[in-house]
């Protein structure tokens, strides 16, 4: 059975819809906490709800409202109080749990209130007591909660600077960890002794949980020291507010107490569970993808690098899969995730799946019964409305039609344009989940 180009533009959507459904903040904290009467389940661990005198929630990221939703389904009135602080607008129906909405990604005082929020239900709880931490993309901006003697004003400085130098996550993470009250393991010890459970929905690449929103519930294994590296790396020691440079000295200089490193005992009160990620989000695609006849193959979820590069590999893997039936012979689907990044040549509109599914239209020009799909789990790919594009092998034609040239938009930077004039923009809306972005290449 052969697939009209339009069948498999409507199973390309499907599938990546299906990826997005899989790690829905709602259903996914449904899914791994559930009750039964006393009993609470989290990911195996059993925990009776009548040793517990409060159940607090806390945490912070952009998808924190539709976690805190779906844990108030599930424990309902044994819910007592809790703060959760999202990006502004990112908001869902709780009743128990207070939302904060506060600035992202440069921290502001909305943050700051929230953090406190945050740190004050750490710290009432007690011995007898369970605090669920719910953290997502952009919990580290989300939770500023900046060392004393450093101001907030200096943190927001230092935060610009940081996302401007280049610097990869988990380096920026573990600056902000020594700069802060509670990240890098401190919640932990703020919560201590009551019993901890941490949720997280990964954003980053290899779902390190010392990364994702700087880590506040889990060992940190970064020092002084490596912070002192970074600074060197970056060259930031010049720029850096006069308070952030004398506090990372002193901590250098061992007059600061180190992040919590792994042993500690509190640790043993704390569980923590990723309900979310892009290899989830690939394995449930993958899955609707071979109930739609297309045995799937899951390259990578850890896919980095530039978006045009990174399509040509998708499109050149097309070519061999039409010409030889290598690695498989069609129907295939071929899936993959992770983050890339665009070096922007021009002054258009555009993000990184629309440049990926541009440069993918270019090299799979003429091509039949072939289709790649790229998009963001956010459904936002960069400063637009879409959440990426759809091309297939009459694309790059049907531009010429128009009078585009894909190359000359590669060039400008617009992909947005390309797409919008061609009606092949990927719509979502805000899909209230992250989990980095998803590529789909359906050979029929
Ligand atoms: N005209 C453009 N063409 C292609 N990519 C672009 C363009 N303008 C911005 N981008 C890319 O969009 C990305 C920023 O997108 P976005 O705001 O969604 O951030 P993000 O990295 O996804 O962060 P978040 O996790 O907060 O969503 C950057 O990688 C940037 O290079
Ligand atoms: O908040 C953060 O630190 C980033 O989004 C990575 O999780
Ligand atoms: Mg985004």
């Amino acid at each position: 059975m052969t697939r009209t180009i339009q069948q498999l533009r409507t199973d390309a959507r499907l599938i990546f819809d299906a990826g997005i459904a899989s790690v829905d903040p709602v259903a996914a904290v449904q899914k791994t906490v559930t009750r039964q009467g006393d009993f609470l389940s989290v990911a195996g661990e059993v925990y009776d709800l009548r040793q517990y005198a409060h159940v607090y929630v806390i945490g912070a990221g952009k998808a924190g409202a539709t976690m805190a939703q779906g844990l108030e389904n599930v424990l309902q009135d044994r819910l007592t109080a809790g703060a959760v602080t999202v990006k502004y607008d990112h908001v869902a129906p709780v009743t128990t749990v207070t939302l904060h909405e506060a600035g992202h990604p440069i921290p502001d005082a909305a943050g700051v209130r929230g953090a406190e929020a945050m740190m004050h239900f750490a710290q009432q709880a007690g011995e007898n007591d369970l605090v669920f931490c719910l953290l997502s993309g952009g919990g580290s901006a989300l939770s500023p909660a900046p060392s004393a003697g450093i101001t907030l004003e200096e943190k927001q400085q230092f935060t610009s600077l940081l996302l401007a130098c280049g610097a990869s996550i988990d380096e920026i993470n573990t600056l902000r960890k020594h700069l802060s009250r509670l990240k890098g393991g401190q919640l932990a010890r703020l919560v201590a002794p009551a019993r901890l459970i941490t949720l997280v929905l990964s954003d980053v690449v290899g779902d390190r949980l010392d990364v994702i929103a700087s880590g506040p519930t889990v060992p940190d294994a970064s020092t002084f020291t490596d912070c002192r590296e970074i600074v060197a790396r970056y060259r930031l020691m010049d720029q850096l507010p006069p308070s952030i440079r004398s506090h990372l000295q002193r901590g250098c200089a061992g007059q600061l107490p180190e992040t919590p490193k792994a042993g500690e005992p509190m640790f043993d009160r704390c569980q923590t569970v990723l309900i979310g990620s892009n290899r989830i989000a690939l394995q449930a695609a993958a899955q609707q993808a071979r109930d739609l006849g297309y045995p799937p193959l899951v390259l990578s979820s850890s896919i980095q690098g530039e978006a045009r590069e990174i399509a040509r590999v998708h499109a050149a893997m097309a070519h061999e899969i039409r010409q030889s039936g290598l690695p498989m012979s069609p129907p295939v689907c071929v899936l993959a995730g992770g983050e890339t990044t665009v070096t922007l040549l021009g002054q258009g509109k555009g993000g990184r799946n629309q440049e990926f599914a541009l440069a993918a239209a270019m090299d799979i020009d003429g091509l039949e019964g072939v289709v790649i799909l790229s998009g963001g789990t956010d459904g936002t790919d960069g400063p637009t409305d879409a959440a990426g594009a759809v091309a297939d092998g009459a694309t790059a034609r049907r531009a010429q039609a128009l009078g585009l040239n894909p190359e000359e938009v590669i060039q400008r930077s617009d992909s947005y344009s390309f797409f919008n004039a061609l009606d092949d923009l990927l719509f979502t809306g805000p899909t209230g989940t992250n989990v980095m972005d998803i590529y789909i290449l359906l050979v029929g």
